[in-house]
């Protein structure tokens, strides 16, 4: 691997202070390496050190296998640019004064001349930023996204081969961030820049990163891929909270959730929010849950409150919260519900078919939270489950079977619903329980 930067067992910190504590990583040529940590773990003390800010006691820093000490000044601006914190004390320069600053160890000759080069970068750093607008306006006239670009582009103007970012996007708005780290990622792709840069955001760093540090108290408590470094229990204990590590739904990328204390309330949902009429079988939650179905509407992934199925004209008013399933046939709807107590979860299953087995409708009502995999396997557990209860039944050639799996999201964490563990056990056990409660109640021709 062709390595840029290279941190060897570096120690250091403030006075007699030491916020580093022995710290090693090599960034290699053209990679985005993202650094993350709480407040205070050290994140801007590392950039400092990076960028020659701020001595360090022990260990080495090489850039291109060359100790950090060795660069001029000049040589050393022409390697590396620093998009520190913005601060709110800035000088009072026009945009453009400012940007021009990035030119100066591009500079030849003894005057500094301004060489036609110079202006065409700068010229080009400010229409990529978008701040060509603004040139003309002191810098104490903007806003702090705005500010944050100016100062990006006067890191650009410098062309360096390494940048170094602390928090480049605290500043900006959605659009401009996007606009930020997609251009610093082409860049990486198409001009073998460096980039190190400190984030907050988890998310946008697992975007946009290739691989990631993440510090504690001055120490290395992992670096590698988004993927392993954003693992749940080890993101929870760094930044002591809860935090959920779910996909990107559009990208093969990690996605960390933070979950509201206010959102936490234990309700548990049980057969008293489901009603029963002659022509319809209702389940209205009195809370969202996070479902799977296969319905004629609502099907998918999603967060559901109503599940119906009605004997009479679906309904056709589109409503986002709602799963809905057809009886055509008229036919006795007979309907069982059961609940099953597991340790520390609870399953509420719903079972609706029609004499003939033409409809058999599966609703599966969880009292726990059940992460996005396991839905989707407890969906799969379940129909291996109703397979295994129609096993000996005879049913017609057309069938017409909707089914529903959804989760509280409270409570007891289960993390798969395959059929041997926990959560599927209970699912196999409580369906064909279930089944045969509602085959019964069939046979004597009344539903309870
Ligand atoms: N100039 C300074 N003098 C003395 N101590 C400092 C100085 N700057 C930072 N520190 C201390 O060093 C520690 C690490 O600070 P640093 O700014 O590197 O953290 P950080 O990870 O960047 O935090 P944040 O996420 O809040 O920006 C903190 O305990 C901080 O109080």
């Amino acid at each position: 691997m062709d390595e840029m930067l290279q941190v060897e067992e570096l120690s250091g910190g403030y006075s007699d202070k030491n916020i580093l504590k022995n710290i090693s990583f090599s960034v290699s040529r053209g990679e985005m390496f993202g650094i993350l940590g709480p407040n205070g773990s050290g994140k801007s003390t590392l950039l400092k050190m990076i960028s020659r800010l701020l001595p360090y006691k022990s260990g080495q820093i090489t850039i291109d296998n060359r100790s950090l000490q060795t660069f001029s000044s000049k040589d050393f601006a022409k390697l590396m640019a620093v998009l520190p914190q913005v601060s709110s004390e800035v000088f009072p320069f026009t945009v453009k004064e400012t940007v021009e600053l990035g030119r100066y160890a591009h500079q030849r000759g003894l005057f500094h001349s301004w060489s036609r080069e110079d202006e065409s970068v700068v010229q080009e750093v400010m229409a990529l930023t978008k701040v060509k607008g603004l040139q003309g306006v002191s810098l104490q006239e903007l806003s702090g996204g705005e500010r944050q670009r100016v100062f990006l582009a006067q890191a650009l103007a410098q062309e360096p081969n390494i940048l170094i970012l602390d928090e480049p996007t605290n500043h900006l708005d959605l659009s401009h961030q996007k606009v930020l780290l997609d251009q610093m990622k082409r860049w990486t792709r198409q001009r073998g820049l460096t980039v190190v840069t400190v984030f907050h955001d988890l998310n946008l760093a697992a975007l946009y990163c290739d691989r990631l540090l993440l510090l504690d108290e001055g120490e290395v408590i992992h670096i590698g891929t988004p993927e392993e470094v954003l693992n749940e229990p080890q993101i929870q204990k760094v930044y002591k909270t809860m935090i959920e590590k779910h996909s990107h739904p559009e990208v093969p990328k990690p996605n960390m959730v933070l979950i509201p204390e206010t959102e936490r309330d234990n309700r548990v949902i049980d057969e008293s929010y489901l009603s029963r009429t002659e022509e319809a079988v209702m389940f209205h939650s009195p809370i969202p849950l996070k479902t799977i179905a296969s319905a004629s509407t609502g099907s998918g992934l999603g967060w559901k409150e109503k599940f119906i199925i009605n004997r009479n004209q679906p309904s056709t008013e589109k409503d986002t919260k709602a799963v809905e399933m057809e009886a055509q046939y008229d036919e006795q709807l007979f309907t069982n519900y059961n609940t099953y107590q597991e340790d520390g979860f609870s399953i509420l299953f719903v079972l609706t078919a029609d004499r003939h087995l033409r409809f058999f409708h599966t609703w599966l009502f969880i009292n726990g939270q059940v992460c996005e995999n396991a839905l989707i396997e407890a969906m799969t557990t379940a129909l291996q489950g109703k397979e295994l209860a129609f096993k000996e039944k005879i049913r017609p050639a057309e069938t017409d079977d909707g089914i529903v799996v959804a989760a509280t999201q409270k409570g007891v964490y289960l993390s798969s619903g395959r059929s041997s563990s926990e959560l599927g056990q209970a699912i196999l056990n409580g369906l064909l329980d279930s089944s045969e409660k509602l085959f019964q109640s069939m046979k004597v021709g009344m539903s309870n």
